[in-house]
Order: structure tokens, then sequence, then C-alpha cells
């Protein structure tokens, strides 16, 4: 099947800045494609390019299998976005705000009460319809958000970072209808630097920096790409320099680090982790509280490639 995007060789300049570098991106039919990286490293630049908002330097965009353009109109109107400010009309109550976005693509009035009832459905905001925007709680305004970019039933929908300071329930609904999207046969470009969620809900992953792809893959492919195959966690509260000599030793231990009376372990995938740093810590007259083993997350991946947490330090 062709892919639904197929971006190549994508240079993106603001100045002496290269906020893309030779990006590639290919997403096929029906996937939640996760774009994860830092602040700043080319995800809502990617999106603009890909949209034709931002013209780019150099490479090519093709949606749908064909080549995208700023006058291509009819491919536009099988797409949906989702920015990631809330960019609704303050004037205009929740569901004017539905009706007014889904009328720039459904000119058929009876079809669009439609679209827009389930819509509004769709994110939960049926009690809440005649509000104005500035009523609504930020998950409620991330939803109408949500909802204004959805009600014409696009093929292809981006959503940047919608999640982004909106209470846990909010959040577990936001991804709950991305996902409910997916069932229904859209395709879903996702960003975010929550790695949770793109674990969550992504078929794959494109972890990116700097403008440039670090690493592809499904999450488990991904977690498979470094050398660390599990974290040991151990409570030792004070802890000898030869203790921990004992444990850094080990065969199979690529770190360890005392971190507020826990000792962190990265190792390498081994099926005896657990026991040797006991081992290795009871030798050495080590007092050991709680231990844990837990596999690696994304964050790990992205720590390995880049030397870096993903997170931000917020
Ligand atoms: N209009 C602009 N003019 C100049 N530099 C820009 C502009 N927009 C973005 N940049 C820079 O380009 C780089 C990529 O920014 P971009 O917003 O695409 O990253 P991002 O991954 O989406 O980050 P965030 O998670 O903060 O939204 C950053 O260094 C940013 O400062």
């Amino acid at each position: 099947m062709a892919d639904i995007v197929s971006v190549k060789n994508l240079v993106k300049r603001y100045g002496e800045l290269v906020a893309l570098d030779h990006f590639d991106l290919r997403i096929a039919q029906g996937e939640i494609f996760g774009l994860l990286g830092p602040n700043g490293s080319g995800k809502t630049t990617s999106i603009n390019c890909m949209l034709q908002l931002l013209p780019y330097d150099k490479g090519s965009v093709r949606l749908f299998g064909q080549d995208m353009a700023p006058g291509r109109y009819d491919l536009k109107r099988r797409i949906g976005v989702v920015p990631q400010q809330v960019a609704v009309f303050e004037e205009l109550t929740v569901r004017e705000n539905i009706d007014y976005f889904c009328s720039l693509y459904e000119p058929d009035r009876t079809r669009r009460r439609q679209l827009v009832d389930e819509a509004v459905e769709f994110v939960g905001l049926q009690d809440f319809c005649r509000f104005r925007p500035q009523k609504l709680s930020g998950g409620l305004a991330r939803r109408l958000n949500i909802a204004c970019g959805i009600a014409h039933r696009p093929e292809l929908i981006f959503f940047d970072e919608p999640t982004v300071a909106v209470d846990p329930q909010s959040r577990n609904a936001i991804l709950d209808g991305i996902c409910r999207l997916r069932d229904e046969g859209a395709t879903v470009v996702y960003t975010s630097h929550y790695m949770e969620e793109v674990e969550q809900i992504c078929s794959r992953v494109m972890i990116m920096d700097g403008g440039r792809t670090l690493a592809q893959g499904t999450v488990d492919e991904l977690k498979r790409m470094i050398s660390m195959g599990e974290k040991v966690t151990v409570e030792v509260g004070d802890l000898a320099p030869a203790a921990l000599e004992n444990v850094r030793t080990l065969p199979h231990v690529l770190t360890a680090e005392l971190d507020s009376g826990q000792l962190v372990c990265s190792c390498e995938a081994s099926p005896h982790n657990l026991v040797d740093v006991l081992d290795a810590l009871r030798s050495a007259g080590a007092a050991i509280g709680r231990v844990w083993s837990e596999p690696p997350t994304l964050n790990d991946v992205f720590l390995e490639i880049t030397g870096r947490e993903l997170r931000d330090q917020e």
C-alpha cells in the first residue's frame, strides 16, 4: 500500500539555524506515528512544512501518494490539524466554533449538523455546547481544539502535543479518542515529549533531535537498539566505595550510580542481573532495602543515543 506520508530529504533553515536537517519520514495508512523529541528538536517545524504552512529550502513532501504544494486544497481537505496552541474564536460558542471549522470543508448544512454532533460527542463536550471557550478548563479547551480539527472527518490527522498542561482525565480521554480515530481508519501523526504517551498509543516512533532522525521503529525495536536490557534499582542508603566498585565490575553492568540512597544499575540483557547485583552488594557488607527491576523506557533509548534526558526539566 502507498505511504500516506512520504517526506524526503527535507531541509528547513530559519536564518543560520538548521531546524530540519535532511529529514525523512514515511507513514503507512492506519498508523499512529509518534514524533518524539525534546523542545526545539523540530517537531512543529516538520508538521508545518508537511502542511505547506512553511516554505522549506530543500526536499519533497508527498501526502496520499501525491505531491503536496501550497495550492493543493484537494489534499488539504483530507487533512485535520490539532495545533499546539488552542486556536478557537472566543466570540463563538463551543458548537459555533466546531461548525465554523467544519464549514471550511463541508458546505452542506444538513451534513454539517451531523458532523458537528458527532465531533461534540466524540470529545465529550455535549454539556458545554453553549459555553464560550474562556469558560472551559484547560483540558476541555483542548478537547474543543480537537473537535475543530477532526469534525470534517479527515483521513490524516496531525496532533501537535495535544496533552500539554491538561488534567489526567482529559489526557486519557484525548489518548482514547486518538485510538478511536485510528480504529475508524484515520492515519495519525502525534508529536509529544511525553514518552509514556507515545509508548502507549503509537505503532511506530521516530526519535528526533536537532532536526535529525536519531532512531525510528516500533517501541520494542527501539528498545532493542540499545545495549541496556534492564535497569536494576536497589535501596542501599549509604554505600561503601568498595561495594559500588564490586557492582560496577560485574560483566553485564553498564553503569551503576548512587542517587539519593538508591543504586541504579543499567545492565545488558542477562537472566541473572538482579542476583548478580545483590550478591556483589552482600559480599561487600552492604545493607539492602527494596529491590526492583524494569525494562528500558524510551527515555533510556534517548539517553543512550544522545547522552541527554528526553524530558524537559519542568
Ligand atoms: N519562526 C521561527 N524563527 C526562528 N527560529 C525558529 C522559528 N520556529 C522555530 N524555530 C527554531 O527551530 C527549532 C525547531 O523548533 P520547533 O518548534 O520545530 O521544535 P519542536 O520540536 O516542535 O519544539 P517544541 O516541543 O518546543 O514545540 C528550534 O531551535 C526553534 O527555536
